[in-house]
């Protein structure tokens, strides 16, 4: 529908009249600021006159007077900071106030009302809502419906009616742009327009955009577990995020930020996407990874693989001697049948016999092994085995206790009448040396008997492992398994696929850390976690609402993830569980999209996003030396073309150090090779596994040659790789005869997965 100039003018004078209150809102908040800031500087100056330096020499009457200062400068700085943020809100809204209005008729009711949809309320002083917070109620009709029928839920209930007008808007610098009618779902044009852009650092938001089927996740609250499937691109991080803005403004009296977690694959991810919550107003919530809650919890001397090392080394050690042994060891540590193993183990351990022994000091008992049997099996009965031993050592301990003091009491008073000369601190000294052997002694027993050992339990369930095997096939490799395992664990080497059970045992026999206080789970890039990962992330947040959120097609790791979600299923309550689809892609053009598909194995009927760009280019070179020349003049060639993220991905991180030391005195160019590291999106050079949901405007997959991604195994790997692409992708490889033809190339390059898959080993 075209927009005539009437509309268009009523439109701006709206624009108008919304601005004006959003200016002196802002105004208000601005003012509050200053005044803050001058009640600052006059209290400090206060402080400074009134009492000056202060010192340990000052009296008591100065000290107090001193933190009653600053008490008041905390207050004041809390309360400037709040208001600071509220100030920073009406900025953006002078920037943008809306994107979207509908008019909408209710039911019952002959009048349209108009609703405008922005970042934020904006509500005057009469009370009338001028915008709407994209998150309300009401904005829901927004995202979900076109011209016609139309719902939302409210906490009155579902209130019906007619959406008879549905309107979109580009209004930047506090100026219209353009606008549109729209029958259709929100599409087209702002989508396009969207999606069109080059992206630079970080993820941004899609409030202006946000689809039927993204909506009905991002506002579900009728299920505590959510598992989200979505190809590449369809928004699932976007979603996440999104989910967490909602959740802040509908709870907004019951939850803030420290309430909700979310785990990701690595820190630079964190980095990408830690702008989008403050874009939409809130503070980021708790931002972690598997591998670092887990170093925490596991405070050992071992040597803790990372999660990165490990797939560096899957990718690249294939001709070492004891790659297949360690292969064997990460696919039965992360099946199904371990997990079932652990289980048992921790009901053996928890249940199973305890040795205890009578205690005895000084010729006394102190308590007897049947009384610490009764203690261990019925009175601590319902606690963990750590809390169990913990209970029962400091019972003993206490028991023993006036024991030790009467013995001393006894030895001491001998002394003095001996007239030994002795003062009494000599005296107390020389008591306590003459029982000190015995008392170590018993000491080591009471250890021995209530000691938690994570790294000893571990080994000793790796040593008795068989007894615990409920699948028979697995029996000829469990005693390879148990000899590599405990080879590493007496080298003080503790790899990541034994972690996890690791901190599973900890978990489940010891004490579970408190987490009572998160009420909001989220877990992007869900396919890369294994089911025994997903039970210790259950018990841990036993009480929390869980969303994961995940592409079964892009498990990088081949032999560590979640296989299929009904692998975890028996986990998650079937009526508190639903899994959601989401079936079109959103991030590469129509032709990358097109590509990507067909490096997967099976057929997809996912959707992707009308976009057209150029053909993914696949080009042959017979040396390395001209894949750098080549990939020099790219940069060069896209930056003009005003893209402005590259990522030349490799398939690991060493092939990631060649190609920088080759590139690095010719074109400006980053490498980003360690998690920790910041996320600059310029020019980077990328590890296929670390540049798993990131994106770039132009990707460059370094070499897809024989030698890389040549097993089945790493189909997935290069898929992810290659789906990272928004605008352009260039597919590199080194040809091993003269007489490769690109056209011929690219056919091998997908046939390679779909004709003759190699399986590594
Ligand atoms: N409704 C939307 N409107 C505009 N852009 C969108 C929308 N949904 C997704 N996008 C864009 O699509 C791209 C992919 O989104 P996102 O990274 O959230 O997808 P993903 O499913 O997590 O991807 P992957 O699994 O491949 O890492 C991003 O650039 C995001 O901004």
């Amino acid at each position: 529908m075209k927009i005539n100039d009437y509309k268009w003018i009523e439109e701006n004078k709206w624009l108008d009249v919304v601005l004006k209150e959003a200016y002196r809102q802002l105004d208000e908040k601005r003012e509050l600021c200053m005044k803050l800031r001058m009640e600052n500087i006059e209290i400090q100056r206060q402080l400074w006159e009134e009492i000056g330096s202060i010192s340990i020499e000052s009296n008591l009457d100065q000290l107090v007077d001193f933190m009653s200062f600053i008490d008041i400068i905390k207050r004041q700085k809390r309360t400037y900071s709040f208001i600071k943020k509220i100030e920073k809100k009406y900025e953006r809204i002078v920037e943008s106030p809306y994107f979207g209005r509908f008019d909408f008729i209710e039911d019952g009711n002959n009048n349209p009302e108009k609703y405008y949809i922005g970042i934020a309320n904006l509500i005057n002083n009469n009370c009338d809502i001028l915008v709407y917070d994209w998150r309300a109620p009401v904005s829901s009709i927004f995202y979900d419906y076109e011209i016609g029928e139309g719902a939302y839920n409210c906490p009155e209930g579902i209130i019906k009616g007619k959406v008879i007008l549905k309107r979109q808007y580009k209004i930047s610098n506090g100026k219209l742009e353009y606008m549109f009618d729209s029958n259709l779902k929100i599409d087209d044009e702002i989508l396009q327009e969207v999606l069109g852009r080059s992206c630079d650092n970080r993820m941004k938001t899609i409030v202006t955009s946000i689809q039927r089927e993204q909506n009905k996740i991002i506002r579900n609250e009728e299920y505590k577990y959510l598992i989200v499937q979505g190809p590449a691109g369809s928004g699932k991080t976007s979603i996440a995020l999104h989910r967490v803005a909602y959740l802040l403004y509908k709870h907004r009296n019951k939850v803030s930020p420290e309430n909700i977690i979310i785990f990701s694959p690595n820190r630079i991810f964190n980095d990408y996407i830690s702008d989008v919550l403050p874009q939409l107003g809130e503070d980021n919530m708790i931002q972690t990874t598997f591998k670092e809650y887990m170093h925490k919890a596991l405070d050992c001397e071992l040597k803790k693989e990372d999660y990165y090392d490990m797939m560096e080394y899957i990718l690249t050690s294939k001709d070492e001697p004891c790659y297949q042994k360690r292969i064997q060891n990460i696919k039965f540590k992360s099946s199904i049948e371990f997990a079932n193993m652990l289980k048992k183990y921790a009901a053996y351990v928890a249940e199973g016999e305890k040795d205890f022994n009578d205690i005895y000091f000084s010729n006394k008992l102190i308590i007897s092994s049947d009384e610490l049997k009764e203690l261990y099996y019925n009175d601590y009965s319902r606690l963990s085995l750590k809390n169990r031993l913990d209970k029962i050592r400091r019972r003993i301990m206490f028991l023993l206790k006036p024991h030790v003091e009467e013995k001393i009491k006894e030895i001491s008073g001998k002394l003095a009448d001996d007239n030994s000369g002795m003062d009494e601190e000599e005296i107390m000294k020389k008591a306590k040396s003459s029982i000190r052997d015995e008392l170590k002694d018993v000491h080591s027993e009471i250890d021995r008997m209530t000691k938690f050992e994570i790294v000893e339990i571990y080994k000793h369930f790796i040593e008795k492992m068989e007894l615990f095997l409920v699948n028979k096939t697995s029996e000829k490799i469990i005693d390879e398994v148990k000899i590599f395992t405990m080879e590493n664990l007496k080298a003080g080497q503790l790899y990541y696929e034994d972690q996890i059970p690791m901190l599973y045992l900890k978990i489940s026999l010891g004490e579970l850390p408190k987490t009572s206080d998160i009420k909001y789970v989220i877990i992007d890039e869900a396919q890369d976690y294994t089911p025994l990962q997903y039970e210790i992330l259950y018990q841990l947040f036993k009480h929390a609402n869980i969303t994961m959120l995940g592409d079964l097609n892009q498990a990088i790791n081949p032999y560590m993830n979640v296989g299929d979600y009904n692998n975890i299923s028996h986990l998650f309550p079937k009526d508190s569980t639903c899994i959601m689809n989401l079936t079109k892609s959103y991030r590469s053009t129509m032709e990358i999209a097109k590509f990507t598909r067909k490096i997967l194995k099976n057929e997809s009927s996912d959707e992707f996003i009308e976009r057209p760009g150029d053909e993914p280019l696949i080009l042959g070179f017979s040396q390395e030396e001209e894949i750098n020349k080549r990939i020099i003049e790219d940069v060069e060639k896209y930056k003009n073309k005003g893209y402005k993220s590259i990522g030349i991905i490799t398939r690991t991180k060493k092939e990631a150090n060649d190609v920088y030391s080759r590139l690095k005195n010719k074109i400006f160019v980053k490498t980003i090779i360690d998690e920790n590291e910041e996320f600059k999106n310029d020019v980077v050079i990328i590890p296929s596994y670390l540049a798993k949901g990131l994106e770039f405007d132009v990707v460059i997959i370094y070499n897809a040659g024989d030698g890389n991604y040549n097993c089945e195994e790493e189909r997935l790997l290069f898929y992810t790789a290659c789906t990272r692409a928004l605008h352009i992708l260039c597919v590199y490889y080194l040809k091993n005869s003269q007489h490769s033809h690109v056209q011929k190339f690219e056919h091998h390059i997908l046939e390679k997965f779909l004709e003759k898959p190699k399986m590594a080993g």
